[in-house]
């Protein structure tokens, strides 16, 4: 039988990480409680939540850089709640703003060439000819391109302005072909035009991808998700899109301590 082509619908409702009941309890406080989420592949979802609703303690337990007290987690049809960090990151789980973190005294060009390497699982042939390696300098330029560094290949790291150094961020963690990528505020500490910048970029460069994304600033997130997960205490208190979440009074009262914010 023919394989018909997937359709951008049947794609965008296929579940490709799924976290049931998943707890994280703090000698005997509960930071993260029994959450059960789903995020599809090709959408990206936005997690939000005042300061310590425990988004970044749901991160964690999503990379494993934290055990969960209970629950599961299933990303692409298997269960990952007991992997390593390491096996994670293999099947395509990449944490932006950490894992890639950049090499600060290398070029732009060589920070990506670098992922692109890991990804190729060429990084320790260091006795390749140069020259071989030097094929990958056209992928790593057009990544830069897409992601608007294309006049800075040859800039350290180092002297990037700071939205530019996000941008190298983020085509390095594209080069490793992520299957989900993880933003942990990709616009936190910026000024009101890199936040501008960094918004376009995303939402050019991630189209198709599947992203979560823990993000303040509303904004940011009103104009780049698809879907959102409110966490207050530990708990989801709503879930939808920008206009179900931002109407919802129990998110209010999260937020500003009312349900009546006018
Ligand atoms: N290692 C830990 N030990 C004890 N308590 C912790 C630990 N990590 C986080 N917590 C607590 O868990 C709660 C959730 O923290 P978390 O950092 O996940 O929140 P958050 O939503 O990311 O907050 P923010 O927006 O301020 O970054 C907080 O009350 C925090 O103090």
């Amino acid at each position: 039988m023919e394989s018909q082509p997937v359709s951008d619908a049947a794609k965008a409702s296929r579940c490709i990480l799924e976290t049931r009941g998943l707890t994280k309890d703090f000698k005997g406080f509960t930071a993260v409680k029994d959450i059960n989420l789903k995020v599809n592949e090709g959408t990206i979802h936005a997690l939000i939540g005042p300061n310590g609703a425990g988004k970044t303690t749901f991160f964690n337990l999503l990379t494993k850089f934290l055990t969960p007290s209970a629950g599961t987690i299933h990303f692409d049809g298997h269960d990952i709640t007991h992997r390593r960090p390491a096996d994670i990151a293999q099947r395509g789980v990449i944490r932006s703003f950490q894992i890639s973190a950049v090499f600060p005294h290398l070029s732009a060009r060589e920070n990506v060439r670098i992922a692109l390497q890991r990804q190729l699982g060429v990084s320790y042939q260091f006795w390749r000819p140069i020259k071989m390696l030097d094929q990958l300098n056209d992928k790593a330029d057009a990544l830069l391109q897409e992601v608007g560094l294309k006049e800075f290949a040859e800039t350290k790291a180092v002297e990037l302005a700071y939205g530019r150094k996000r941008a190298l961020e983020i085509a390095t963690t594209i080069a490793l072909e992520p299957k989900l990528m993880l933003l942990d505020e990709p616009t936190q500490g910026m000024s009101a035009e890199d936040v501008g910048t960094v918004t376009d970029l995303i939402g050019r460069v991630v189209k198709g991808r599947t992203i979560v994304m823990v993000e303040h600033n509303l904004n940011v997130v009103s104009s780049l998700a698809d879907r959102i997960t409110v966490l207050n205490r530990g708990e989801i208190v709503a879930e939808g899109d920008y206009e179900a979440v931002s109407t919802n009074p129990q998110v209010m009262e999260a937020y500003m301590g009312t349900a009546h914010a006018d």
